[in-house]
């Protein structure tokens, strides 16, 4: 999947699917792994490009990380060691964060970059508190943005409020407490997803919730065996897409339902879509079924503790907010602005030259429908969720093509995407 591409589907979707493992809980499984005093089992792991990257971290890092049949196995090294080259985090977002939690207690010197869309992302978000704890970091442009270079250096427990909630910022302090002096706290505004604590606590970690705070004591988790649930935010595009597309009806199997990752499922309920949930047993994360028929949708209201539970989702909530009857408002989601591009703008841009009524705000937009969306080439600036939001959004132009001009991008955290797109739509294209 390299290069531009030409999408000329038509729907409607129908038919059960999977998508691949979790992003987020994959990139957990293999870097706790890789702190654990025991080996570790890791069952439908993802395997995709961001996922990779901390693949290679680990192991550049010490850890043994073997294909085995379904299961991939980290051997954790007795102590993670500085590591012999620059890690290369690609255009994860989250390895270079919850890295930079942990190599701040690794002795020696390391240094984290990333492509172009990543060496654009802030990281002063993570450098500041870690800097409290006692961490020595460092990165270009005023500390704003990477490369960043960490010397391993002992850390005091410490306690942070936290002005975003971000799981990413979360998770590399609650890291970088594992290898504190005492224990470390960390509070969010809202809660963002809480993966880590769960594996955490799964990999016996000592870990306290109250709220919105989390506290960890200090020490390491142990192996065990993780069960990664099919990601719902690569979900979320087709079934953004059998929402708004009439005669449309998909099931996806086995995703993850972590109540903090299912905003969109509210959001789709909200607006009007026939949405079922059958949940499966738990094995670790919550996960099940999830059936969307389509309906006629209505505007909504997104904003506050919605926000972080569909964070990732937003760029195709916006493609099927077009196709709404009435307003859609977004708020509160000033963070779109610093993920692999800057979502507001692009998305906004996009939609708007194929003809939706799109208003942008600092923190969010309104978009008015139901509007019938026409032909337009889109710049996807490294970005998978856009390329993808886009892809769907041709199935709404009537007929017309979508050109992007880059859909390599898509590899990032979903390779299958247009497989399974086009088997949706019948293998018609
Ligand atoms: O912790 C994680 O796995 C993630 C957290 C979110 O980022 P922030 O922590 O920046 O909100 C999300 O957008 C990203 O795709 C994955
Ligand atoms: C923001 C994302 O990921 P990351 O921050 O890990 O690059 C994403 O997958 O949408």
């Amino acid at each position: 999947m390299k290069g531009s591409m030409i999408c000329r589907r038509r729907g409607p979707l129908q038919g059960a699917f999977e998508v691949p493992g979790d992003k987020s809980v994959s990139h957990r499984a293999l870097l706790f792994s890789a702190l654990a005093t025991s080996p570790s089992k890791v069952r439908g792991l993802l395997a995709a490009e961001d996922v990779g990257a901390t693949r290679r971290a680990v192991e550049a890092l010490g850890a043994v990380v073997r294909d085995e049949g379904a299961f991939v196995v980290v051997e954790p090294p007795e102590r993670l060691s500085e590591p012999q080259d620059v890690v290369d985090c690609g255009n994860s977002g989250t390895s270079l964060r919850l890295l930079c939690g942990v190599l701040a207690a690794v002795p020696g010197l390391s240094v984290l970059t990333g492509d172009a869309s990543l060496r654009r992302r802030p990281v002063r978000r993570v450098l500041d508190p870690l800097r409290r704890m006692g961490a020595v970091l460092h990165a270009r442009d005023g500390d704003r943005l990477p490369p960043v270079v960490v010397r391993g250096a002992p850390l005091r427990g410490t306690r942070h409020v936290l002005e975003v909630a971000s799981a990413q910022v979360k998770s590399a302090l609650l890291l970088a407490g594992l290898f504190a002096d005492g224990p470390t706290t960390v509070e969010e505004p809202h809660l963002s997803r809480d993966h880590t604590e769960r594996m955490l606590r799964g990999m016996g970690v000592s870990l306290a919730v109250d709220g919105l705070a989390v506290t960890v004591t200090p020490g390491r988790p142990r192996g065990g065996t993780v069960e990664v649930p099919g990601d719902i935010s690569s979900a979320a595009f087709l079934l953004c897409a059998a929402a708004a597309l009439p005669g449309s009806r998909v099931t996806a199997r086995n995703v993850g339902l972590n109540p903090s990752r299912t905003g969109l499922l509210d959001v789709l309920q909200a607006m009007g879509a026939r949405v079922r949930i059958e949940p499966r047993a738990d094995e670790g994360e919550p996960r099940g079924d999830v059936t969307v028929e389509a309906a006629p949708l209505s505007g909504t209201v997104i904003e506050g503790a919605l926000v972080p539970r569909l964070i990732d989702e937003l760029p195709v909530v916006m493609v099927m907010a077009t196709q709404a009857r009435g307003r859609t408002v977004i708020r509160d989601a000033r963070e779109l602005r610093v993920k692999e591009s800057d979502r507001l703008a692009s998305m906004g841009e996009a939609l708007a030259a194929a003809g939706a009524k799109v208003e942008l705000f600092e923190d969010g937009c309104a978009i008015d429908g139901p509007t019938p969306l026409g032909p337009v080439a889109v710049r996807t600036r490294l970005d998978h969720r856009v390329a993808m939001s886009m892809a769907v959004a041709q199935l709404f132009a009537d007929g017309g093509e979508v050109h992007l001009d880059d859909v390599a991008c898509v590899a990032t955290s979903f390779p299958s995407f247009f497989d399974v797109l086009d088997r949706l739509c019948g293998g018609g294209r």
